[in-house]
């Protein structure tokens, strides 16, 4: 059986408190009965903002979700103001950590060293990374694949020298120019870059067990018209409506039945 499709939602900082919960609710309502999750043909996790990490822990207990944070300090202990260390998030449950996202970037003036720090943050803390990689601006899939795999060799490179660095990452291929924007990256687009990240990992053993998957716009009605190289999706602003959320996982489980054909609309 091949590895389950993951399917990741970032709640960045759209929802309040309460809001945040509600929509939890919905999800892992959705998700304890839907056969995709059940049948293990998906594994779904939900990184919220880091006041709703614990009591997600509850809300979502047995319905297959699991929990991540949008971001982790460099640093496992100490004075660092305003920070949640990765132990930390490992002793409230946290599976996932996100780290190098395109806003953390431009608006919190994050560098490869900071990523590669939190990257290796992650690993050391039995979290796995969400590492996100992508070019800034439009570019042929050609290049803008040898572009994406360089950023990752870069950031994977500092983080080993960091030091515990070994294990499993999920890659997201996240294109900046497709991050808030009405569509997503063109399906060759996406499988083109997707499957140079795959080989790239593929040929390097300490990382065994990555995936790579499609963040930026992403959507129902997409999954399907990707190969099957591209592991999944990571979604943002249309994860909101619970039923996108279920209308994807009904694409999960036609993906297991059917083979996808990959639309060249580059
Ligand atoms: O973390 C998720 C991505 O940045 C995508 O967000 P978006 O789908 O709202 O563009």
């Amino acid at each position: 059986m091949s590895a389950p499709t993951l399917l990741g939602v970032s709640l960045k900082m759209y929802f309040g408190h309460h809001e945040t919960l509600n929509w939890a609710r919905r999800v892992g309502d959705i998700a304890a009965r839907h056969p995709a999750v059940t049948g293990g043909l998906t594994e779904v996790f939900v990184l919220p903002a880091f006041p709703a990490i614990v009591p997600l822990t509850s809300v979502l207990a047995g319905t297959g979700v699991r929990i991540g944070a949008q971001d982790l300090a460099t640093d496992d202990r100490g004075p660092f103001t305003g920070e949640v260390s990765g132990p930390y998030l490992k002793e409230i449950g946290c599976a996932y950590a996100e780290v190098g996202h395109a806003e953390r970037r431009r608006l919190f003036g994050e560098g490869d060293t900071v990523v590669a720090a939190k990257t290796a943050a992650a690993l050391r803390n039995g979290l796995t990374p969400v590492l996100c990689v992508g070019e800034l601006d439009r570019a042929a899939p050609a290049e803008a694949a040898d572009r994406t795999v360089a950023e990752l060799a870069r950031i994977l490179a500092t983080a080993a020298h960091d030091g515990g660095a070994d294990g499993s990452v999920v890659v997201a291929y996240e294109p900046q120019w497709a991050i808030g924007a009405p569509e997503p990256a063109s399906a060759g687009h996406i499988t083109a870059v997707c499957a140079a990240l795959t080989a790239w990992l593929d040929a390097r053993p300490r990382y065994a067990g990555s995936r790579v998957i499609y963040g930026g716009s992403a959507g129902p009605g997409l999954l399907g018209r990707l190969g099957a190289g591209v592991d999944g999706l990571f979604l943002g602003r249309f994860a909101h409506d619970p039923a996108a959320v279920e209308s994807i996982l009904d694409e999960i489980s036609a993906r297991a039945t059917a083979p996808t054909a990959v639309r060249e609309d580059v």
